[in-house]
């Protein structure tokens, strides 16, 4: 675990000390976009059209960022069409790794690299920062697009339309403002919530985090009492950025990050539709519990000095969802 300073790897955890013993996540450093005919997006430069063959992905099954654009890239029909890599799960010192020896990790199929912070280092030798998954690749100009997977998913979900004949909108106009008003409470006390309560080296930071991780879940469980997705009866960007979360909530957050006051399954609506989700064509083959219980109880051995891995829980989340 580390980060690039001006193209030196620096072996460091974060540090929650600066801000009270609170996790502040860094923000994404590449933040070009895909889109259909190369203009420049909402941010970055011009020069990436969608074309079939040109982009990669570098992703871990373990992280939920990650998750997001392997789901975005089943349902949105781009996997003839975007490569992908899967790092090891374990995020030890040398931070992301391309070990091949576990079963769905494919090493780097690009280059061939040993660390993901290789990637990074082709694309600027001089890079700082966080190295972190989901990276998309552009193979046309030899850099990185985006590392920023909220953004990554808006061009999936778009950008490719022409290329596969896939015009299904999780981000369609109408909903906008509804979209964004979700992922804004959903992001800040659930997604990363988590980890800001996993994280927190001290009570108060935790309490902070843990609190309003659990209002939000009481406050979706009762949206999916009234409508079948958070936006209303659509299925949209938002439902698909929160199941990340959810998919990996009881096995790893409740336990390993302390965030325990209930699980998913018991709020009924919720695991409903956490049901409903993971049976979407083509979405239960992108979540592997074997990957995230690995890479969370493994990794974080100031968490879990004695990287024990639980055996539990047991769910099927094949049963019916009842949902529709
Ligand atoms: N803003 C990024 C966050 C990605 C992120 O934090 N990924 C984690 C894995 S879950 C990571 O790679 N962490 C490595 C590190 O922080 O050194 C996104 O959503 O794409």
């Amino acid at each position: 675990m580390g980060q690039l300073i001006e193209g030196v790897w620096k072996d460091e955890w974060y540090d929650t000390k600066a801000h009270g013993g609170e996790f502040k996540r860094d923000t994404a450093k590449f933040r070009n976009w895909v889109t259909a005919d190369g203009a420049a997006g909402p941010t970055g430069e011009a020069g990436f059209a969608a074309e079939s063959g040109r982009y990669h992905l570098f992703v871990s099954y373990a992280c939920p960022w990650a998750h997001r654009t392997l789901i975005f890239r089943a349902i949105k029909g781009l996997a003839d069409h975007i490569g992908v890599s899967v790092v090891h799960p374990d995020m030890l010192r040398d931070g992301w790794v391309f070990d091949g020896d576990f079963p769905g990790a494919t090493g780097d199929q690009l280059f061939g690299s040993r660390f993901l912070r290789e990637i990074y280092l082709r694309a600027n030798p001089k890079a700082s920062g966080r190295v972190t998954v989901p990276v998309l690749w552009d193979r046309e100009r030899d850099t990185i697009v985006s590392n920023e997977s909220a953004d990554i998913i808006r061009m999936l979900n778009s950008a490719f339309d022409r290329i596969t004949g896939n015009d299904d909108d999780y981000y369609p106009e109408s909903l906008r403002a509804r979209i964004g008003q979700l992922n804004e409470r959903i992001y800040d006390s659930v997604n990363n919530g988590v980890y800001k309560a996993g994280f927190a080296t001290s009570q108060q930071a935790y309490d902070r985090a843990v609190a309003p991780l659990f209002d939000s879940l009481e406050w979706i469980e009762s949206l999916l009492a009234d409508h079948r997705y958070l936006a209303g009866e659509r299925l949209s960007e938002a439902d698909w950025r929160l199941f990340t979360t959810v998919c990996r909530f009881d096995s790893v957050y409740h336990t390993h990050f302390k965030c325990n006051r209930k699980r998913i399954v018991d709020f009924p609506n919720l695991w409903g539709w956490a049901r409903e989700l993971y049976q979407w064509p083509g979405v239960a083959a992108t979540v592997r519990p074997d990957h995230f219980v690995r890479h969370y109880y493994f990794s974080h051995d100031m968490i879990n000095p004695h990287r024990i891995l639980p055996i539990g829980p047991v769910e099927d989340w094949t049963l019916p969802h009842d949902r529709g």
